[in-house]
């Protein structure tokens, strides 16, 4: 039985994710609490991005049970995914930006999907773009803007429907120091406001400056989290 005295914003039982015959995860359970802050980090191929995607439903478990905000993943259907969507908000590490569509767009589609009047998109959006400081790139396309710029687009993108669940995929992996600094500023902000961050990485130095919790996988499952000494960090 849950222990929803937790106030669990993620659930996950024995899951399992199987890509034909490589095994992603290999009954991984754990729990994360609403507000927390929790770093999936492990080697590459350890399964990190995997978790991340069973949890806003980009895949399917193979099997195992995923409770997301209350929603028990294996039950909802196609019509209830833009329920889930809508409390989720999503950072990859390559930011998947429309390119033909400028940074206010690119940020209003989740309003627009969600059926919010334009009045109140203009706010929200232009509010989010200023907590990013990228306020006078409203009106710019992302192909015109540095990297570091881009992910803090793709920052207000994830951040502007107030998800509950933020999850962070290498945010900071295709930066420079000082982008990589400011992404996290950013994320420490959105987390201030109220959110829970899941987020994949390598970066020693977001763990140490953040303070999350870390949950280190290991071929698929869950393992013991590295003893972190900071002359062996690593900065993305
Ligand atoms: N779509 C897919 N089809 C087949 N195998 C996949 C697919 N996605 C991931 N895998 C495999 O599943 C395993 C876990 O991959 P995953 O991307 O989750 O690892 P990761 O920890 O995020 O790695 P990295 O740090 O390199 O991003 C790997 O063996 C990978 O090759």
């Amino acid at each position: 039985m849950a222990d929803f005295s937790k106030n669990l914003i993620v659930r996950m039982f024995d899951v399992y994710k199987a890509y034909g015959k490589t095994s992603a995860l290999k009954g991984v359970s754990l729990e994360i609490a609403a507000g927390d802050i929790v770093f999936i980090t492990g080697p590459s191929g350890a399964g990190k991005s995997t978790l991340l995607k069973l949890l806003y439903k980009a895949e399917l478990a193979s099997q195992g049970q995923i409770l997301v905000d209350g929603l028990n993943l294996s039950r909802i259907g196609a019509r209830q995914l833009p329920e889930l969507r809508r409390r989720i908000g999503v950072i990859f590490q390559d930011f998947k930006l429309i390119a033909g569509r400028s940074v206010f767009d690119n940020v209003a589609l989740v309003l627009e999907a969600a059926g919010e009047k334009p009045k109140m998109i203009e706010k929200k959006v232009m509010s989010v773009l200023r907590t990013a400081g990228i306020e006078e790139k409203a009106r710019v396309f992302p192909p015109s803007l540095s990297g570091g710029e881009q992910q803090r687009v793709a920052v207000s993108r994830a951040v502007v429907g107030s998800p509950r669940l933020i999850l962070a995929d290498e945010p900071t992996a295709s930066l420079d120091p000082q982008s990589a600094e400011q992404v996290m500023q950013l994320l420490e902000t959105f987390h201030g406001k109220g959110a829970t961050l899941v987020i994949a990485t390598h970066n020693r130095r977001m763990i140490s400056r953040l303070k999350g919790r870390e949950i280190r996988l290991e071929g698929g499952a869950v393992g013991v989290p590295e003893d972190f000494s900071g002359e062996k960090a690593e900065e993305c």
